[in-house]
Order: structure tokens, then sequence, then C-alpha cells
């Protein structure tokens, strides 16, 4: 059998190594960091990005792109605003690449699968997306996830790859969808955890995940995903998951926004990724280009951006004009 490579060593590429070598698969899985790389060869776990589980020892580590690239599939697991630097350096092939990061592109509004594409035009391109915290895939809890490519029977052998008996893929051939609710819920998450952080309540965060998935649904359908893939694990799934849970780095991010700290302050010094802070600015643009509304997410990034305070967004989200629950 041949290895499954993994390009990102943060946690959630660390996790799904982890979870690939449990099927007795070795695993190759490229790095940034040399610290990061030292410690999963020579200690078995990676203390930096996904501390206090023993990894496999089938997994090893390497800074060298070309060695990855040997896998009978590559996952491809890099914060999204990175990965098309990424991708250049790896050498052009024909197994599959798994996307597995959340977010679109800055500057050209692309979905990742449409940077891959670009960068790798002879490789079939996956998306690998769901509600899935990288700390309980790793321990070996039950998850469920969307795993969508173009050609269905190509999904369903790269499912077959990568499932494991308590790692379950559903196959979906509807890539714009799976990737557009994995990078609009983190907005909404940050949106839910200002709720939090500013002690709005629970009626708020209902109302807010229902009216952020109205906007998920108007902005993918503009972008051409289909309604079903939303609703589905990679959309609301994924929603419900990161709007309810300070595990969440997003949800996180809003609280501390909530209780009146600013994002600088925030996201100064981390090296974890809090991908919705990159994807807000990139949504509200591409939203506004497609024609559609997204008040929350337009909050969400006024809020970031320090151009307003939580209580002047939270009264012009509660001002707007009454309307239709549903739009024609
Ligand atoms: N952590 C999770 O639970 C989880 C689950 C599903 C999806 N994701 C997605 O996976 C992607 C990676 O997130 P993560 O949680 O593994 O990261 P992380 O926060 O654990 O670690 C940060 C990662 O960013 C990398 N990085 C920093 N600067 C970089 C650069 N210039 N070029 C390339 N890489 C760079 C680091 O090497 C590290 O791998 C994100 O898009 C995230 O939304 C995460
Ligand atoms: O910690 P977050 O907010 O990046 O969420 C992690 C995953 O995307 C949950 O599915």
């Amino acid at each position: 059998m041949k290895p499954i490579g993994v390009i990102g060593g943060g946690a959630w590429g660390t996790a799904l190594a982890q979870v690939i070598a449990s099927g007795s698969r070795e695993v190759l899985l490229w790095a940034r960091e040399p610290e990061v790389i030292a410690a999963i060869n020579d200690h078995h776990e990676n203390s930096m990005f996904l501390p206090g589980i023993a990894l496999s020892p089938l997994i090893r580590a390497t800074n060298d792109l070309s060695w990855v690239a040997e896998g009978e599939a590559v996952l491809v697991v890099t914060p999204a605003q990175h990965m098309r630097v990424v991708l250049a350096d790896l050498s052009q092939h024909a197994q599959p690449l798994i996307l597995c990061a959340k977010g679109i592109e800055a500057g050209t509004h692309k979905l990742l699968h449409e940077v891959a594409q670009e960068a790798h035009p002879y490789s079939p391109i996956a998306v690998l997306s769901g509600p899935t915290f990288a700390h309980e895939v790793a321990a070996g809890l039950p998850t469920a996830i969307t795993l969508a490519a173009e050609d269905e029977d190509r999904a369903k052998a790269l499912a077959a790859l990568i499932a494991r008996p308590t790692f379950r893929p559903y196959v979906s051939t509807d890539l714009s969808g799976a990737e557009i609710g994995g990078a609009v819920k983190n907005v909404l998450a940050i949106a839910c955890g200002v709720v939090e952080g500013a002690g709005l309540g629970q009626n708020a965060r209902a109302a807010l995940i229902a009216r952020g998935f109205a906007e998920m649904t108007r902005f993918g359908m503009a972008r051409g995903a289909r309604p079903e893939t939303l609703a589905g694990l990679s959309g609301l799934g994924d929603l419900v998951l990161t709007c309810s849970s300070t595990s969440s780095r997003n949800f996180s991010l809003g609280v501390g926004l909530g209780q009146g700290r600013s994002a600088h302050d925030l996201l100064s010094d981390r090296r974890t990724v809090a991908e919705g802070a990159a994807t807000a600015p990139v949504l509200v643009e591409a939203a506004r280009a497609a024609g559609v509304e997204m008040p929350i997410a337009d909050a969400v990034c006024a809020l970031l951006a320090g151009e307003a305070a939580v209580g002047a967004v939270v009264e012009r989200l509660l001002t707007r004009p009454l309307g239709a629950e549903h739009r024609a």
C-alpha cells in the first residue's frame, strides 16, 4: 500500500494523519515548523498544535514536499490564504488532492478547489469539510464529514480510502457547496461568539444561527452551491458545531470581540488560525459582487476592522426593516 500525503502540520492536518494511520496506512506529513517535524518524528506528538495526543508511529513528518507528493492521495490542510503558495511548490502529479481548509481566497474571491485546479491542472480535486473539531477526531470520537468530488466514483473511492470505524465520510459531487458552508460558518461562528461575549442571550444566538444560515444559503446559491449541501454536514452541521462551543477558535474570537476587546489584540501573537477573520472581508466583497445581502457578515467585518462597537453593530442589525422570513 502506498502512503497518504498530508500537507500542513497544524491541528487538523495532524488529526487527519492520525485518523488515516489508525487504518494501518503510512502517512507522510509535511510541516512548516522544524519543531513540529522533530516532535512528531522523535516523540510522536505535535505539542505545538495538537498537544496531549499520542500519535501513531506510522506518521512521519518532513519539510520536503516532493516526498509527500509520492502519496496515493494528498490531503491539503494549510490555512486557506496560504494554499496557493504552498501548492505552487508541490510538483505536478496526477494523484488526487483533497482540500481540507475552509476559506475563500482574498483578492480573487475564488473557492479553494478553483485555486487548486489552477495550480494543479492534472490532479483530480476533492473537498473534505464538516463538523470536525481536530482534538475530538484525533481522540477517535465519532465524526461524520462531507467528501465532495466532481466525479461521484472518485468521491466514493476517496471516501473508502480515508474512512475509518469512527470517521465516516458522506460523498457529494458539489464542491462549491461543501466549500462555501465551511467558509461562511467560520464568519457566523464569530458572530455567535459576540452574542455570547456581549451576554445577548440564547434566543439571540438561535436567531443568529437561523438568519446566518439564510445568508449562507443566499450566497451559496449565487455561487452555484446546491441548497441540500448547505443544509448538510459541511454547512448547517458545521455551523451548529462552531456556533455553540468555545472549542471553536472562531467562536472564541467572537467572545473576545463581544467583551469589547479589539481584533488586533485578540489576533496578535497567536500561532493558531481563526479562518473567519480572514474570510469575513473577502466574503463581504464577494457577496457584494454577487448582489447578495449578508448583514451578519457585514457586522462581523465591521467589528473585526474596528469600524464599529458591539452596541452599534447590534443596533444596526435590530433596526433593519422588517421583512419576510423567506424570500422568493
Ligand atoms: N482545527 C480544526 O479543528 C479544523 C477542523 C476542520 C478544518 N480546519 C481547517 O484546517 C485549516 C488548517 O487549520 P489548523 O487548525 O490545522 O491550523 P492550526 O491553527 O492548528 O495551525 C496553524 C497552521 O498554519 C500554518 N501556517 C502558518 N503560516 C503559514 C504559511 N505562511 N504558509 C503555510 N502554512 C502556514 C502552520 O504551519 C500550521 O500548520 C484551516 O483552514 C481550518 O479552518 C481546522
Ligand atoms: O476552531 P474553528 O472555529 O476553526 O473550527 C474548527 C472546525 O472548522 C470545526 O468544524
